[in-house]
């Protein structure tokens, strides 16, 4: 039992919910009046300090982050035999409970939760956190559908000491990825797998592989083998399919993964109901980002073929349902193709090489989503906190920043010109940037925010030729050029 009060501080009110480091209890925090989940983590005597450490690792990583998808941890405590994680409270159920509770989620639904949820690890990694354990049972969304990735119990970040000395297992085996199945250290991309696992499950009612008790046979099956192609993933087939790409070098990167996860869910929102908006519609499926994060590919020659959900094994079997699931995902590229060369509205697909379809909506300029040099040292507030939030130093880069911005679309030469030459060459010739910004009627930046000392995120509305209108909030990384300032490279943000 409980003490009924922690830390002489939080009020325990009860229990909700119970994991396998201890139980996790709703309290009323004394202090600032509001309600917070305590999480016990039990450490007995004459126990080794493992569980100790777990929890301090946890709260040391999700305390250093500040996003609206990532469970805020407050405060660790240590008291006795215990540690006291106190966390913001989530009201709402695990994503695994909504799963077992109400059956398989629509994609476009599971869609939202997925966007959400890319978006919040997408922040740890920029800051050098894997999070390691990302599964249905530590999302946490509330009625709304808000969505909030918790646990980072066996996250750590780059630096810290290694979790387990002896092999021993850590994470969720049923989402690991191949090359953690062989024993290769996790990574952001095993994060993106363990997502797309999620998403499979979401979707499924169930794992990408058959559950078995015996951990090690489940390993060496998801070392092996390609999980099968989901039944039931309509516009999720190809994010997921992405996601479960066996090679990490050309598995989608977190931010492709937000990026076409959120265009789902802007193209269902778009089309008011989710029943409304066709399985696996042609720019849904055309219109995702393709990473540009393989450097052996040709930018903008992959397609949804190319990269199925389980590569050939040599089952026979296997290999034969696979093919025929490509070939009805090829017909359906070709669809959407057909689609996209008739429509010239959407400036995201417009710009053509891959790298430029890295963007969920309009990009600012037309770039890969990368991981930068520069790791962003604050989350993004909403537009109207920010500008006013600038300091002085970071004034003079958010007026850079809302400078390049001004000179588009009209003047691409000035703004090409503001860009690093390693940025133009990684945008590809003048002729796609400007391109791009032929597709767009105007911008407009709502809202700067400094997200490091070379980094600005624009809060930007863009209206395109037809007058439809996107907005964003864009990352822009510079560096300093005599006077002023060079865009050295990009990232969608939200
Ligand atoms: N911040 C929170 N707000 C509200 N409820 C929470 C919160 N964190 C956890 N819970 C509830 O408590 C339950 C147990 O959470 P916990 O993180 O300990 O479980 P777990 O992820 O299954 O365990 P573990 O990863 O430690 O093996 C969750 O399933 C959820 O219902």
């Amino acid at each position: 039992m409980p003490p009924e009060t922690i830390a002489g501080r939080y009020h325990v009110e009860r229990e909700v919910g119970r994991g396998g480091m201890g139980s996790v209890w709703l309290c009323r925090d004394e202090l600032l009046g509001r309600a917070v989940a305590v999480k016990q983590v039990g450490r007995l005597p004459g126990e080794s300090t493992t569980d100790l450490a777990r929890a301090m690792r946890e709260a040391r990583s999700s305390a250093a982050l500040n996003h609206r998808n990532v469970v805020a941890v407050y405060d660790a405590i240590e008291e006795g035999d215990h540690i006291w994680l106190v966390m913001e409270y989530v009201p709402g159920r695990t994503l695994s409970q909504i799963v077992a509770a109400d059956g398989p989620l629509p994609p476009e639904r599971a869609a939202w939760i997925g966007a959400q949820v890319a978006d919040g690890l997408a922040a740890a990694h920029a800051r050098g956190t894997v999070h390691r354990d990302v599964k249905p049972g530590n999302i946490l969304v509330t009625d709304e559908d808000l969505a909030k990735i918790s646990d980072f119990g066996i996250a750590r970040t780059h630096g810290d000491a290694t979790l387990t000395q002896s092999g021993m297992v850590t994470g969720t085996p049923a989402y690991f990825s191949p090359e953690q199945a062989r024993g290769e250290e996790a990574s952001p991309a095993s994060d993106v797998w363990a997502l797309g696992a999620t998403l499979y499950a979401a979707v499924e009612g169930h794992g990408p592989y058959p559950e078995q008790p015996n951990a090690l046979a489940l390993l060496s099956r998801i070392a092996a083998e390609p999980p099968t192609a989901p039944e039931r993933a309509g516009v999720l087939a190809e994010p997921i399919g992405r996601m479960l790409d066996p090679d990490p070098r050309s598995r989608w990167a977190m931010a492709d993964a937000s990026h076409a996860l959120h265009r789902i869910h802007d193209r269902n929102a778009e089309a008011g109901t989710r029943e409304e908006l066709p399985v696996a519609s042609g720019p849904a499926t055309t219109a995702l980002p393709v990473t540009a994060v393989a450097p052996e590919e040709p930018a903008g020659a992959t397609t949804t073929a190319e990269r199925p959900v389980a590569e050939p094994t040599g089952r026979r079997g296997r290999r034969r349902a696979l093919l025929a699931a490509l070939g009805v995902l090829v017909l359906v590229a070709a669809i959407g193709l057909l689609w996209w060369a008739s429509t010239t509205d959407d400036p995201s697909t417009s710009a053509g090489p891959s790298a430029e379809r890295s963007s969920r909506s309009p990009s600012g300029s037309p770039s890969a989503s990368r991981t930068p040099s520069q790791t962003p040292t604050t989350q993004s507030p909403s537009p109207s906190e920010t500008t006013s939030n600038a300091g002085q130093t970071s004034g003079s880069t958010q007026k850079f920043v809302t400078g390049y911005y001004g000179v588009l679309p009209d003047d691409t030469r000035s703004g090409w010109a503001m860009l690093s030459s390693g940025f133009q060459k990684e945008i590809g010739s003048y002729g796609k940037y400007r391109g791009f910004w032929n597709s767009i009627d105007s911008v407009e930046v709502t809202g700067t925010s400094q997200a490091g000392p070379n980094a600005v995120d624009a809060f930007l509305t863009y209206t395109r030729q037809d007058g439809s209108t996107a907005s964003e909030v864009r990352r822009l990384f510079l560096e300093q050029s005599g006077d002023g300032y060079l865009i050295t490279g990009d990232q969608l943000e939200r």
